[in-house]
């Protein structure tokens, strides 16, 4: 019997540390016009000509940072972990496979094989579990496109976004219980963050989102894809399993890219506010990420790290993402047999 096609899809990262590989996956990820989504002839200048030349050598030096002689990139090991426990869980029934977004192993590749092998249907599950535009709107477009040229088109599905999932929630609860939450003086949730423009094109009405005062404090039918809804959403649902009072934690947006202002507050800032408030410990939460990867390991340890102490802070404490963790496992096993909630 022909078997059912899962395609998991992250963001991707360079193939090496190199400047030479930083670049090419800088000049793949910022010329996708979901992510710097401005005309096509400004886009090339703006990335070509600007943010990739100085970037690529900074990023380069931090992705040597972070990068393991064994296992390379974080984002790309703990994805083939994943990819690994999940096409264990689910058996021969199913042909699941990983992509990225951008660089390798690509999506047009993964797409192959499922199309060699004549699945009967393919599901979508973006790595990302907010919708934004730029991450879940790109894999869908990417693959949409890609389908569309294919002779036989079989069921095509897409998950959208998970952002309240509770097996998702209840591993990020849970990987910070070690940590004892209620020791420490204030609690991040930082997500990725992205320019307003973003999270105003989203909103149909063009009336709501950043318009209205606490557009975010809850979802309803007008903001229900809206990124920064989504993740005040998941923070809430952490918050509650582990009992945190409202005033103990800050929703926050780190990764600001150019000049154009991005939803706020910035978790750096924020950061900031807190070393001059007197706290000392912060534990720090980092749910738009299914996977620890340069933005977790590196910014929120290192840079946050450094900053915060640098004010008078003492310690920040990255909650480690959902990994291969058998519970988020539980959450893409959900997913893929089409069970979600
Ligand atoms: C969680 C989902 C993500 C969204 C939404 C997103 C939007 C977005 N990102 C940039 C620019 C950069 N992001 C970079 C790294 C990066 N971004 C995500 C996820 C989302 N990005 C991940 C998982 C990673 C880490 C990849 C890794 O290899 O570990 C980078 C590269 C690193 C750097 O140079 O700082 C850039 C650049 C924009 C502009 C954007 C939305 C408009
Ligand atoms: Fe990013
Ligand atoms: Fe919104």
């Amino acid at each position: 019997m022909a078997k059912k096609g899962i395609l998991l899809v992250n963001l991707g990262t360079p193939d090496s540390p190199s400047t030479a590989d930083v670049r090419k996956y800088l000049n793949e990820f910022l010329m996708d016009g979901r992510v710097i989504d401005i005309n096509p002839v400004s886009r090339a200048l703006l990335v070509r000509g600007l943010i990739v030349p100085f970037r690529a050598p900074k990023s380069a030096k931090l992705y040597k940072e972070i990068w393991s002689e064994e296992t390379g990139s974080p984002l790309l090991h703990y994805s083939i972990l994943q990819h690994k426990a999940l096409a264990e869980r689910l058996g021969d029934e199913y042909q699941v496979e990983l992509a990225m977004r951008y660089q390798s192993p690509s999506i047009e590749s993964a797409l192959e094989r499922l199309k060699k092998n004549l699945v009967s249907e393919i599901k979508v599950i973006p790595l990302f579990p907010q919708y934004a535009s730029a991450s879940t709107g790109s894999v869908h477009d990417k693959v949409m496109k890609l389908v569309s040229e294919w002779q036989t088109i079989p069921n095509v599905t897409f998950i959208n976004s998970f952002h309240d999932d509770d097996l998702m929630i209840a591993t990020f609860a849970q990987n910070a219980r070690k940590y004892q939450p209620e020791t420490y003086d204030h609690i991040l949730f930082s997500f990725h963050g992205l320019p307003q423009r973003q999270i105003m094109k989203c909103d149909h009405t063009h009336n709501y989102c950043l318009k209205v005062d606490g557009c975010c404090d809850t979802l309803n039918d007008t903001n229900k894809f809206c990124y920064s809804a989504q993740s005040y959403d998941t923070a809430r649902l952490i918050a509650e399993q582990l009992n945190l009072p409202k005033e103990k934690y800050t929703v926050c947006f780190q990764s600001r890219l150019g000049n154009d202002p991005w939803v706020q507050p910035y978790t750096s800032k924020v950061v900031e506010q807190l070393a001059k408030e007197g706290k000392k410990r912060l534990l720090v939460f980092c749910p738009a990420f299914v996977a620890d990867c340069l933005e977790t390991v590196y910014e929120v340890t290192v840079e946050y790290g450094d900053e915060f102490k640098a004010l008078g802070g003492e310690h920040v404490q990255l909650v480690e993402s959902l990994n291969d963790s058998p519970m988020f496992i539980d959450a893409l096993e959900r997913m893929a047999r089409g069970k979600f909630n």
